[in-house]
Order: structure tokens, then C-alpha cells, then sequence
């Protein structure tokens, strides 16, 4: 008994050894999914009907706001369907009244049927109209609904601060809430049925209750069985899917494992392929052995519900026949009632199961809900104050930041001033702070300890929009859009419209021409793989298309800027690295300040001021013939590089770079 009717508890699944050996248990990558633990257990239909005019207001917010004629026109033809069930019923009614209860010959009692036949025939006529009005209605308010909400999740996610993105809980947030939208547009259509099912239901009950009032109770007892098998099963659905989600999950790891390109050489000389591919089928089958778990259970609780219904039926069945035995009930109500009852436990059942998926997509788009609140939360401050035109420096003051999750900051008391003009180069072991200290001077992340200011003003004063505006970055990582080269340079300040040939001056600022030359289509070819007739540039020309993005993102602006570059010529060759650094550094104009992070001391020799940092910290700083005097990290560092061109013979990192200072203003012009 309690096998069918005790609480759906959430086993732990079986993990197969496959995927103990490969993940050292199950995978764990997203706990936000066991959120809805609670929730599933608590799926009930007590909870189910608590929660619904909540979430039916939800829903209709959203559809109201989508397209509010489309849902008056849903509401009017729902409405109208109901009533048209109840006309059906009572011309059925009266054909039963004309063919089993009426007087005279057969053709007399035929005639007389023919009314109550042809309104039957009409109302069945009108409802159908209604319900293709319906789906057309609901049709176009449904995907609306989906647009609504994915606009709201994707520009929420574009706007909140970079910390929150780094934030792993938020970030987990971001990924549950993706299923929202299409939860939203699939409640349409359960709000829609469970609108039908209510009507239809009301207007059933009340024909039956009319008909004879016991008649209700026994509706109720029929489809009460089917509904508890619909609860159940959905039940047990949900929580095996929580339960198994971060095995399906593995599993697509691995199936993406043996698709993706970037894994593609490795799976081929390792056979990686063939050794995955066992392991994936062991995962499956210890996944295909819930499935089966799951149809059994099915089938047997769907077996029991359709047993108790059959069980009440019959007695509702026996009591007619009581009634009509006892004079308390005429043939032709009791046909009309086998009707009703059969459509009526049928439209309850279905109610059933409408409200239960009412409710389990209600907690995706409950979550979707939590994002936006959040997100609202974190989003970057809108307005503050203006930056001015001209700013002269811009300078770290005793500034500390630490990561969220991390127990010591990534930059401890970091104090540095970047002048217009110049050019500063920041230097330092892995995970010394660098590309955090970016961060921070681009506005992305804001100080928790001491100030940062441009010029006279504290960054968080200030308009961070316009602070954005001001700043052109090329990191490491910069990002490959899938769209034409042409696209790929102008994305650097997309605002501005550029005509192939405004784009020049930064493709052969960045020595990209040859690379543009090459393309099928020039500067209109397509860089994205995934697409046919589309080409891939190898890292070191991508870089090329990073650099002359940056130009041209400098090239449009005339206030004070800063440059922020991260490590651009890791991928180049020596000479195109020289090159690099030679026109990154010509970049630094009276109205620009030029910051850079490299690894290749090479590229840092000719810098105005360097800065070292250590654990965050700032270790050391000055030019680098000071720093070279000095003879601590920075001279170490140096020497030890310099060593190793050296012992290679070539490239050695003297004097093969100019001074950026001597030629930066004839390149600006
Ligand atoms: N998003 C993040 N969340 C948590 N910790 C981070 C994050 N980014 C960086 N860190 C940590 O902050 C410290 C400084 O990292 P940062 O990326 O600034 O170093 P870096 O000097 O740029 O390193 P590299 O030379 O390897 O690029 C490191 O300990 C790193 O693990």
C-alpha cells in the first residue's frame, strides 16, 4: 500500500562505474536543480491547488502584457466552449427525452428528435469554431510569452556587474533560469486547457446536478482515482529526473567529448573515441534500468487508478440503475447522465493533470522570476556623473579586491597612476593579480578597499557607461565574433557605422591586410566555422583581427581613453610580436594611456614606468633600467628570459623594439 500511496521519496541513483572511473563519483556541476527537491516532494494536490492562482497570475501578467487582445479573445472562446458543452448536454437531453420517453409511433418519436439533433449538431459546430479560435489565439501569445521572457533573462544577464558573473551561486541562477521561458510558454497552453477543463467541468457538474444531484459525488468518485495516478506518476517523473540529472548531464559531457572540434585531434591519436564510447554505453545502461524502473511504476500505478475508477464507476452505474428501478430516475436522464459522467470524469482527469504541469513548470518560471529579482540587484548602476573630456590620469589609490569565493584578495593595497601619454607595463608570475588590476581599471570590477579615480572623480561617482566608453581592451581571450571581418573590426565600437573602406586604416594599422587579402570575400567573408562557406583564421591572425578592432575603437574616439592590452601576441610569431608591440605601444597619444600586461619582458623594456606585482601585492616598479639596477624580480625575470633568447640565438630582447615615446605622436598624427 504504501508502495502507491506513501510519499515519492528521492532515491539516490546507482552510479555506474563508468562513471565513478571517469568523474570520481557522480557529477555535481549544478546543485541548483536539488532546489526543487522540496517543492517535488511537496508536489501534492493540496500544494498543486495552494499554488495555483499565483501562478495562473503570473502567466496571465506576462500574456497580458504580450498581447492582451489575443487573451480576451482565449478567455471568450474558452468560456464559450464551456457553455456549448453544457447546450450539448441538454440537446442531448432532449433527443434521450424524444427517442425513450416520448409518445406515438417510431417515425412520430424519430420527428420529434430531430430538433434536439440538429442543436447538438450545431452547438458541436460552434464549439469547434471556438476551440480553432482558441488555438490560434493561444498560438500566437505563446511564443510572445517565450520572446518576453527570454528578453527579460538575456538582458537581465548582459547588465548585471562582471562580479556577479564570477559569482558561482549567481552563475548557477543564470543557468537554472534558462528554462524559464520556455516553461512560460508551455503554461500558456496548460492554463489554457486547465481554463477548459474548469468550464467544461462546472458546466458538466451543474447539467448532472440538475439531472439528479447524486449524480455529482459519483462524477467526483470516478475521476478522483485517475487524477491520484496522474499526481503519482508526474511525481515520480520529476524526482527521478532531479535524481539522475547530473548523469544525463555526464553523459552529454561525454557525447560532446567525442563531437567537438576543439577535442577532435586528441580523441583520433589518443583514441580517446573508442574508450569514451564504452564508457557512455555503460552510463546509458545504468540510465535505460531507470527508465524501466520508471514504466513499471507507471503502469502499475495507472493500473490501480484505473481499477478504483473502474470500481466507482460501477457503482455510479449501480445507482442509476437503482434509481430507475425505484422510479426516482427516467431512462432518458439516465442516458444523458452516461454521458455526462463519461465526459465529465474524462475533462476532470485532464484537469488533473493540467494543474500538475501548471506546477512543475511553475518552478522553472518560478526561478526565472529569482533571476530577474537578483539580477535587478546586481545590475551595473545606470547614470552618475559625467566623465569629463579630458582627465589627465587616471590613479589607484590603495585598492583591494577579493574574489567572492576566495579567502585572499587577488589585490592587496595596489597604488599606480596611469598618465596620459604614457605607456605602463604590468608584470608578474601567474596569478599575481594582473589581469584582475585590468578588470578593476576598466570599470569592470569596482574596488572593496581604497579608491580608484579618473581623473578628479571616484569611479563609483562616476556615469559607468561612459567609463566603458573610455576604455579599449585587447585581452588574450578576446572574443571571435561568428560574423564577417568587416563585422569582427567594427564590433569594436558597433555605434559608429563603417563602410568597408572606413575599416582600412585599422586593418593595416593592425598588419592585417595579408590575412584580409586571403579571404575568399574580404573584409564581407564570413569568420565563423560553424557556418557553411564560413572560414577559421589561426590564432595568430585572429589576433591580427583583435588588434585592428582595438584601432579602430581608438580610431573613434577623441576623449581621454585607456588601452588596457593582456597578453595580445601570445599566439603571433617573433617578428609579428615585435611588430605588435611596436604598434600597440604607437597607439599611446597625448589623449590615451597605453597599459599592458605581457609575460615577453621584450615587449615591456621600452614601457615609461613597469610595475611588478607579487600575490597581489606591488612589488616593485620603475623603468627598467631602474629596475634593472635594482636588481630584484623584475632583473631576474628579465635576465632569465633574455638568457633563453640568447641561448637560442636569435631574438634577443635588446633593442629590437623602438621607443614608443619618439614615435607615438607621428603615428596618432
Ligand atoms: N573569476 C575569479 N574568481 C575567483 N578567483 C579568481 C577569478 N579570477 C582570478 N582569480 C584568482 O585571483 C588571483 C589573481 O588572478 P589574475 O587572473 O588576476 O592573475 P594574473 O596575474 O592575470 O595571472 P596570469 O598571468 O596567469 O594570467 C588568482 O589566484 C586567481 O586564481
Amino acid at each position: 500500500m504504501k508502495r502507491f500511496f506513501g510519499r515519492v521519496r528521492m532515491a539516490e541513483p546507482k552510479i555506474s562505474d563508468a562513471e565513478r572511473e571517469l568523474f570520481g563519483g557522480p557529477l555535481r556541476y549544478d546543485r541548483g536543480w536539488s532546489q526543487h527537491e522540496h517543492a517535488t516532494l511537496d508536489l501534492t494536490m493540496r500544494s498543486a491547488l495552494r499554488s495555483m492562482p499565483s501562478l495562473i497570475g503570473v502567466t496571465l501578467r506576462m500574456a497580458w502584457h504580450a498581447d492582451r487582445r489575443a487573451l480576451i479573445a482565449v478567455a471568450i472562446s474558452e468560456v464559450g466552449q464551456g457553455i456549448a458543452a453544457a447546450v450539448g448536454l441538454l440537446a442531448v437531453n432532449a433527443v434521450m427525452h424524444a427517442l425513450l420517453g416520448g409518445t406515438g409511433t417510431a417515425t412520430e418519436r424519430l420527428h420529434a428528435l430531430l430538433p434536439g439533433l440538429f442543436a447538438a449538431a450545431a452547438v458541436a459546430v460552434v464549439n469547434s469554431a471556438l476551440a480553432a479560435w482558441s488555438t490560434s489565439r493561444a498560438g500566437r501569445l505563446e511564443p510572445l510569452v517565450e520572446r518576453i521572457a527570454t528578453t527579460q533573462y538575456l538582458a537581465a544577464a548582459a547588465s548585471v556587474e562582471l562580479e556577479a558573473i564570477d559569482d558561482p551561486d549567481f552563475r548557477r541562477l543564470i543557468d537554472i533560469a534558462q528554462y524559464g521561458p520556455a516553461s512560460a510558454r508551455r503554461m500558456i497552453g496548460a492554463c489554457v486547457a486547465a481554463l477548459n477543463g474548469v468550464i467544461s467541468l462546472i458546466t458538466t457538474a451543474s447539467v448532472l446536478t440538475v439531472l439528479h444531484p447524486a449524480l455529482l459525488p459519483m462524477l467526483i468518485l470516478i475521476a478522483a482515482p485517475r487524477g491520484w495516478g496522474a499526481m503519482r506518476v508526474a511525481q515520480e517523473r520529476y524526482v527521478s529526473r532531479i535524481g539522475w540529472i547530473e548523469h544525463v548531464r555526464a553523459s552529454r559531457l561525454i557525447g560532446n567529448l567525442l563531437t567537438e572540434r576543439t577535442a577532435a585531434q586528441e580523441v583520433r591519436i589518443h583514441a580517446v573515441g573508442a574508450f569514451l564510447l564504452g564508457r557512455y554505453r555503460r552510463m546509458a545502461e545504468s540510465a535505460e534500468s531507470e527508465q524501466e524502473r520508471l514504466a513499471t511504476s507507471k503502469a502499475l500505478t495507472e493500473w490501480v487508478a484505473a481499477a478504483l475508477s473502474g470500481l466507482a464507476m460501477a457503482a455510479t452505474y449501480g445507482t442509476m440503475f437503482w434509481l430507475i428501478t425505484h422510479g426516482h430516475m427516467s431512462l432518458a436522464v439516465a442516458g444523458t447522465a452516461v454521458i455526462a459522467v463519461r465526459t465529465g470524469s474524462a475533462g476532470l482527469g485532464a484537469l488533473v493533470m493540467n494543474v500538475n504541469q501548471l506546477h512543475e513548470e511553475s518552478l522553472y518560471v518560478r526561478d526565472h522570476g529569482r533571476f530577474l529579482t537578483q539580477a535587478a540587484e546586481r545590475v551595473i548602476p545606470e547614470g552618475g556623473a559625467p566623465v569629463p573630456e579630458r582627465i589627465e590620469q587616471v590613479v589607484l589609490d590603495r585598492v583591494t579586491y577579493r574574489y567572492p569565493d576566495r579567502d585572499t584578495p587577488a589585490l592587496n593595497e595596489v597604488t599606480l597612476s596611469l598618465p596620459m601619454g604614457s605607456v605602463t607595463a604590468v608584470v608578474g608570475e601567474n596569478g599575481s593579480g594582473k589581469s584582475t588590476l585590468m578588470k578593476l581599471l576598466s570599470g569592470l570590477l569596482l574596488p572593496q578597499e581604497g579608491t580608484l579615480r579618473w581623473g578628479g572623480a571616484d569611479i563609483e561617482d562616476l556615469d559607468r557607461s561612459q567609463v566603458f566608453d573610455r576604455v579599449c581592451l585587447l585581452t588574450q581571450d578576446f572574443q571571435r565574433w561568428p560574423v564577417t571581418a568587416a563585422m569582427n573590426i567594427r564590433l569594436g565600437r558597433p555605434a559608429h557605422s563603417a563602410a568597408p573602406h572606413d575599416l582600412q586604416p585599422s586593418v593595416e594599422y593592425a598588419g592585417a591586410g595579408p590575412v584580409i587579402a586571403k579571404l575568399p570575400d574580404g573584409l564581407q567573408s564570413l569568420l565563423a566555422r560553424m557556418f557553411r562557406g564560413a572560414i577559421e583564421l589561426s590564432g595568430g591572425e585572429w589576433q591580427k583581427m583583435g588588434l585592428a578592432r582595438t584601432h579602430w575603437r581608438s580610431a573613434t574616439s577623441r576623449a581621454d581613453s585607456v588601452l588596457i592590452v593582456d597578453e595580445p601576441t601570445s599566439a603571433l610569431d617573433p617578428e609579428a610580436e615585435i611588430e605588435a608591440f611596436d604598434r600597440i605601444r604607437g597607439l599611446a597619444a597625448p589623449h590615451r594611456a597605453v597599459i599592458l600586461v605581457t609575460h615577453r619582458m621584450s615587449g615591456v623594456r621600452h614601457a615609461d614606468r613597469i610595475y611588478v606585482l607579487h600575490h597581489g601585492r606591488l612589488a616593485e616598479q620603475g623603468s627598467h633600467d631602474e629596475l634593472m639596477a635594482a636588481g630584484g624580480r623584475y632583473a631576474a625575470m628579465f635576465t632569465a628570459q633574455a638568457a633563453q633568447y640568447a641561448q637560442y640565438g636569435q631574438y634577443a630582447p635588446t633593442g629590437s623594439i623602438p621607443n614608443p615615446a619618439a614615435r607615438s605622436s607621428e603615428r596618432q598624427g
